[in-house]
């Protein structure tokens, strides 16, 4: 049986991760203020812009504390954030969604999002991802390594330097593993899994853009940053 250790510089490197994770939670709000009331599809779709907008903010913030991305190719740097933003807010989404509440809110959330505005044919694939990442139960450390692995991904479009992001997401996947050997004894798989669902939150970037341009409304508005982020108008 292999004898797994965290070494001095891996608690480091955790500490520093788990630290600007938490530092920069989205506030919970969204789900508060959809269990409050039943908003029509033009609010749900204010909602998203607003809070989608504060949590590609605070993904930035996030990616500049994880060692050596700073000193990435500036260009690299946004190709990475820009590739990224959208997988980030699923997963984080897929968080939101997770936390569990107090008796038949979750129920009620799952409802309100299924009427939001968002057309038919994609809740499937996000449920399914939503769950998917509920069973895990994953704890804060996995998920801030999680999505900093999400922003290390070397193959996203125009990155011009893939081994120097190779050599940033190598040390986070390593301690990944590590941390799910000593976290879930009982589930050998379970880092397996865990990277298996950074695959399906690539299928629901596909679908993000189409998602928003058909959401039940007319004339659909952006802010500036999100044009940028979401591939839209
Ligand atoms: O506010 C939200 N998510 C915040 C994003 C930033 C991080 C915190 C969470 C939305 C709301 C959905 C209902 C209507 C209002 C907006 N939301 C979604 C999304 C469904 C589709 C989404 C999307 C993203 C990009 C592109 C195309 C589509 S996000 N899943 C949720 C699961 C649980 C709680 C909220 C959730």
């Amino acid at each position: 049986k292999e004898k797994v250790e965290i070494t001095k510089e891996q608690q480091a490197l955790m500490k520093v991760i788990a630290d600007a994770y938490n530092r920069h939670q989205i506030p919970q709000d969204v789900a508060k203020k959809l269990l409050q009331d039943q908003y029509s599809a033009e609010e749900n779709f204010l909602l998203l812009t607003e809070m989608a907008t504060s949590q590609v903010q605070v993904l930035v913030e996030f990616t500049k504390n994880i060692p050596g991305f700073l000193s990435l190719n500036h260009e690299d740097q946004i190709a990475l954030l820009k590739g990224s933003a959208v997988e980030a807010m699923f997963l984080r989404s897929a968080q939101v969604f997770s936390k569990k509440m107090p008796n038949g809110h979750n129920e009620v959330l799952e409802d309100r999002i299924r009427r939001s505005g968002i057309s038919e044919e994609f809740m499937t694939p996000m449920f399914n991802f939503y769950k998917s990442i509920g069973v895990l139960h994953m704890v804060q450390e996995e998920q801030a390594l999680l999505t900093a692995i999400t922003i290390l991904t070397p193959d996203r479009p125009y990155v011009k330097d893939q081994q120097a992001v190779e050599r940033l997401q190598e040390p986070m996947l390593d301690l990944l593993r590590k941390l799910c050997v000593l976290q879930h004894p009982q589930k050998p798989q379970y880092f397996a899994c865990l990277l298996g669902r950074l695959t399906e939150l690539r299928t629901l970037n596909y679908y993000h853009a189409e998602m928003l341009t058909s959401w039940r409304m007319n004339d659909h508005k952006f802010t500036p940053l999100l044009c940028e982020i979401w591939d839209v108008e």
